[in-house]
């Protein structure tokens, strides 16, 4: 554990080395003045003044204060520093997460632990890696300096404390064990919060407040239960350390007088032994803090490491290489090239089986097939977020290993089924992917949406608030916003993810048009469940069961593949209800 504690502080060991210097100073400091007191008492005792002994103890009363509250300072600071860089470092991390790493946690899991987790790990590094080793140093001097005054009184103090040590090492182990549990019960509470308050209003219809209320009241209680028995062991240590001190005094006390009143011990020496006994104290009480913070941080240390431990996904190694322009004479390589792709989310249930297409330069390519056929986890092997079992993806030509993520993810854009927005301003969220784009390639891209009406009507313009994941806008208009944001990066491939799901006839009708226009700007891949949207299509390919069974324009497979047919049919059906659903009566 402290090794690994240690292996954190990589960085800040120098700060951390100079603060332990000085609390072991001011602590060296405070183990002398026992010393010069025995030495102002002896010479008392013979009836000599020591001004200057006297003006040695102040001194050293002073620096262990001074040098103390500097350490501590500089300690505590090292402290928010390390923190500041395991925040970052756990933050840089969690958004770099492999997409299948985000599968195993749930988000209000990791927000705990990287909200709460952290503070305790830096509580434990300061805690408990200095002042355990300082206080280690200063016990042993004490012990050292008492051994050399009185080896029967050191023993009897060494006697009480040991016994002391044993009890409130077990009490500590206990504590680590239930501060796990506490901390997890933390985390599952987190992360159920953050699962109904993200579903607020569905919560609310289906009028499951009461029950998630009390589902999480149930997770409270586990979370206080925990608290309790925590509270309850560290509370037992504060009063088992004061039996422990006030025996020791009480035991060297007795021990003291029965050899002074047979002369084997001086009085100076007695003072001296309690002094040494009544500082030992408070690092004593640090020092099993420590230990006991360390178990503690122990679940803490743990769920962070776990987190840095998990896979990221490879950063930017070269900088984004323009595609090579092809040799004159060579015709110009396909937008996306997709070849004999095998992929499942389990190694036993395959997903997409031996799946081969092309994207033609400036086309418009359609992907249909049944829910669950498997094109959104296409679109999810195009943008690198899985690895493929077999097969390769080359994006104008180029394979994945000859380019690094960035410059792949620079030449697709890609917007997803239920179109995240980002909570901020429309410019912001606009900007999100191209933030160089100037004000005239924003218009445009609101043009091509048709969503500048509406823009101009808000009071502020582009500089309206969307609300939290874009609340305050329609979702047809939070899908046109998604759309316009993807085209700012002037995107090779375009991936739509059901571009029409949420618009109404005129704006579909009208996206559609956009979509023929967008062929002179980039290839478009679109999966789509109303056929009407991609009627125009150059070309269309049904997927089924992971593999394509066939492909051509509308007018070739209709009629002509009874899956295409099938869906075409019931496509026209569900519209033509929504429509009718929509008809004012
Ligand atoms: N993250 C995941 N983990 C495990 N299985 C998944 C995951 N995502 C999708 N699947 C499974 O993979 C299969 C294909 O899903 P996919 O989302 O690609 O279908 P789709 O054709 O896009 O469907 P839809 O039209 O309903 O969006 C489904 O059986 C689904 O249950």
């Amino acid at each position: 554990m402290f090794r690994h504690l240690w292996r954190m502080t990589t960085g800040q060991r120098a700060a951390l080395t100079v603060a332990m210097l000085l609390m072991t100073a001011s602590a060296g400091f405070g183990i002398a003045q026992p010393i010069a007191m025995k030495a102002v008492i002896d010479a008392l005792s013979g009836g000599r003044l020591v001004i200057a002994l006297i003006i040695g103890l102040v001194v050293l009363l002073l620096l262990q204060a001074l040098v103390g509250a500097w350490g501590s300072f500089l300690l505590e600071r090292t402290g928010e520093r390390f923190l500041l860089r395991l925040r970052t470092t756990l933050f840089d991390h969690l958004l770099r997460l492999t997409i299948p790493a985000f599968g195993r946690f749930r988000v209000g899991d990791l927000l705990s632990r990287a909200s709460t987790d952290v503070i305790l790990v830096r509580e434990a590094v300061t805690r408990a890696v200095v002042e355990i080793t300082a206080n280690v140093i200063m016990t042993v001097a004490a012990f050292t300096i008492m051994f050399l005054i009185d080896p029967v009184l050191m023993c009897v103090v060494l006697g009480v404390l040991v016994l002391g040590a044993v009890v409130i090492t077990v009490t500590a182990s206990r504590i680590g064990r239930v501060s796990l549990r506490l901390q997890s019960a933390v985390g599952t509470m987190t992360a159920d919060l953050e699962r109904v308050l993200g579903a607020i209003r569905t919560v609310r219809i289906s009028r499951a407040e009461h029950r998630e209320t009390r589902h999480l009241q149930a997770l409270a209680q586990e979370a206080y239960l925990a608290g309790v028995q925590s509270a309850r062991l560290t509370s037992a240590v504060g009063p088992i350390i004061e039996t422990i001190v006030n025996g020791a005094f009480v035991l060297v006390l007795f021990v003291g007088a029965l050899r002074i009143s047979r002369h084997e011990l001086a009085l100076g020496s007695l003072v001296a032994i309690l002094l040494y006994a009544n500082q030992l104290v408070l690092p004593i009480a640090q020092l099993v803090e420590g230990i006991t913070t360390v178990y503690k941080v122990k679940g803490a240390a743990e769920r962070t490491r776990e987190i840095l431990c998990l896979p990221i996904e490879e950063s930017a190694t070269s900088p984004s290489a323009r595609p090579a322009a092809p040799a004159a004479g060579q015709p110009e390589p396909a937008v996306l090239d997709v070849r004999g792709l095998h992929f499942g989310y389990t190694a036993t249930t395959p997903v997409l089986r031996d799946l081969t297409f092309t994207v033609p330069q400036h086309s418009l390519v359609a992907l249909v097939g049944a829910s669950g056929a498997g094109k959104s986890t296409t679109f999810a092997l195009i943008n690198r977020f899985y690895q493929p079992w077999q097969g390769t993806i080359r994006l104008g030509g180029e394979a994945p290993a000859d380019l690094d993520l960035p410059s792949w993810r620079e030449r697709v854009s890609w917007v997803e089924q239920d179109c995240p927005i980002l909570h901020g301003t429309l410019r912001d969220n606009l900007r999100y992917a191209a933030p160089d784009a100037d004000e005239n390639a924003l218009w445009h891209a609101v043009d091509l949406v048709r969503l500048r009406e509406k823009i101009e009507s808000l009071p502020a313009g582009l500089d309206s608030p969307v609300g939290e994941r874009g609340a305050c806008l329609s979702s047809g208009e939070r899908q046109r916003l998604a759309i316009a944001r993807a085209l700012l990066t002037r995107p090779h491939l375009l991936l739509l993810d059901e571009p029409t799901a949420h618009l109404d006839p005129i704006t579909e009708a009208a996206l559609t048009g956009t979509l023929d226009d967008l062929r002179g700007e980039c290839s478009l891949l679109v999966i789509a469940h109303r056929i009407s949207t991609i009627r125009s299509a150059d070309q269309i390919m049904v997927l089924d069961n992971g593999t394509i069974r066939a492909t051509g324009t509308y007018g070739e497979l209709i009629d002509a593949d009874p899956e295409f047919t099938r869906l075409a049919n019931a496509a026209h059906h569900a519209h033509g209800a929504r429509a009718s659903v929509g008809d004012p009566v």
